[in-house]
């Protein structure tokens, strides 16, 4: 372990607010699921910008072989965290049923490594974290991609003791952060998954990012993005859940939302019925009830309010936009046309209407030696690759996770 890095061990509660620092040098080693911090040193951003350090907030499942073989580098999507399986604290993951004891990435067999995105709200540091001023960074955070976030989860790989990954694996802004990696260190890949998600961010993409982001900065309690009440300390405390531009947060995960389901999942699911027993036709004045699909939005907008930092969420939004593995790279087919030392499996959902199939074509056409693209077959639309894990199962436990 390097001498500028420590590691902080959470409590196996994740939502307590202290974590402890390990004497440096000699981690405990901590239960399956338990959110960890590595501090390191300075970091320079891709597009500029400094901060005197950088914290990568992230979980494990399982151990390392002694030859280093067996390490599994798991990306969680644009709200995500590190907590993909339930470990000590038995809190369910976001890919339960995937991750974990005898199921497809077996952790009885594989050391599984879940980081946080650089610019987050859970643990790696983002622009709710404390500044050496005390206050948060908040709009002194800077600019962020796609590619900054893997040079710091190399820096924790190289502290876990990985010289290369067996496999990294993620969906929609995971593969995003998964392809990236075999572009910036394929020696350092040996296979690389990549679900619905594209080898760079299209006109399209960028567009839906947008309408996002700008309903955040809009909102009056935006506040150029200096609305903390209080920054994160440490690496269990949130800063800026359920404060600052909320509404603009909750229409922006509206607008979000609508994006990774599918028309025909909502006419299934709530055609034009009424919310229980409001009235959508309003009457004399402009108030009026709502349709089933409004209040679900509405209910979705409140529970991303309640778990994500609305600046986290502009930073993230914004590196997804700039994710273009053909960035001075001679463009995407140049960057990747050499990467024939990886083994790749591209998977898409076949109702995305954000990361559209066309597009995980196009990108494993011009992957060296890529097998044909896997579908998850589901009305569900781009979310697919978080509700219907099992269609993906079969194909890893056939084609990645042999062991
Ligand atoms: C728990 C965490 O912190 S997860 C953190 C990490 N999360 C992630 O990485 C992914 C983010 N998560 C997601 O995108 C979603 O949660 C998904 C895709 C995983 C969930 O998809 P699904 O299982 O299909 O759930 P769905 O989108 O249908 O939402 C169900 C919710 O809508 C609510 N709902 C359904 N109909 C209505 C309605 N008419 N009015 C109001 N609410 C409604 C349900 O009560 C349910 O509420 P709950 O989630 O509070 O229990
Ligand atoms: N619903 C997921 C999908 C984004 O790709 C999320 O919020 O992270």
């Amino acid at each position: 372990m390097s001498s500028d890095v420590d590691t902080i061990n959470q409590a196996a509660d994740r939502h307590g607010t202290a974590g402890h620092l390990e004497a440096a040098g000699a981690p405990a080693v901590p239960a399956d699921g338990t959110l960890r911090v590595l501090r390191t040193g300075e970091f320079a951003f891709e597009t500029g910008g400094v901060l005197p350090r950088m914290d990568i907030a992230y979980e494990t499942w399982g151990t390392l072989d002694e030859d280093g073989s067996n390490a599994v580098l798991l990306l969680h999507a644009l709200t995500g965290d590190t907590h993909v399986a339930r470990g000590a604290s038995g809190e369910p993951g976001w890919w339960d049923g995937f991750v974990g004891p005898g199921l497809t990435v077996d952790t009885d067999k594989y050391f599984v490594v879940a980081p946080g995105m650089v610019g987050g709200c859970n643990g790696t540091t983002g622009p709710g974290s404390a500044a050496p001023d005390g206050r948060a960074w908040g709009s002194r955070f800077p600019f962020t991609t796609i590619r900054d976030s893997v040079r710091l989860e190399a820096r924790l790989a190289d502290a876990l003791g990985v010289d290369a990954w067996h496999t990294v694996l993620g969906g929609s802004m995971g593969g995003a952060r998964a392809l990236e990696w075999a572009v910036t260190f394929p020696e350092r890949v040996g296979r690389c998954v990549s679900i619905a998600s594209t080898a760079a961010s299209t006109a399209e993409q960028i567009a839906f990012a947008q309408i996002q982001t700008r309903a955040i900065r809009l909102d009056p309690a935006f506040a150029g993005g200096d609305y903390y009440s209080a920054p994160a300390r440490t690496p269990g405390e949130r800063a800026g859940f359920g404060e600052g531009p909320v509404a603009g947060l909750g229409i922006a995960r509206r607008m979000a939302h609508i994006t990774y389901r599918s028309d025909v999942e909502f006419d299934a699911r709530f055609g034009r019925t009424a919310q229980q027993d409001e009235e959508p036709l309003g009457s004399a004045s402009l108030e009026r009830g709502r349709y089933q699909v409004e209040s679900y939005l509405d209910h979705q907008a409140t529970k991303l309010v309640g778990r994500f930092d609305a600046n986290a969420y502009v930073v993230i939004t914004e590196a997804l936009m700039s994710h273009d593995v053909g960035r001075g790279r001679g463009g995407v087919d140049a960057a990747l046309a050499g990467l024939d030392g990886v083994e790749f499996l591209i998977a898409a959902v076949d109702s995305d209407r954000l990361y559209w199939p066309v597009q995980a074509e196009a990108m494993a056409s011009r992957l060296p030696n890529c097998p044909p693209v896997e579908y998850i077959r589901t009305p569900i639309g781009h979310d697919g690759f978080l509700t219907d894990v099992e269609q993906l199962s079969g194909v890893l436990k056939r084609t990645v996770f042999t062991r």
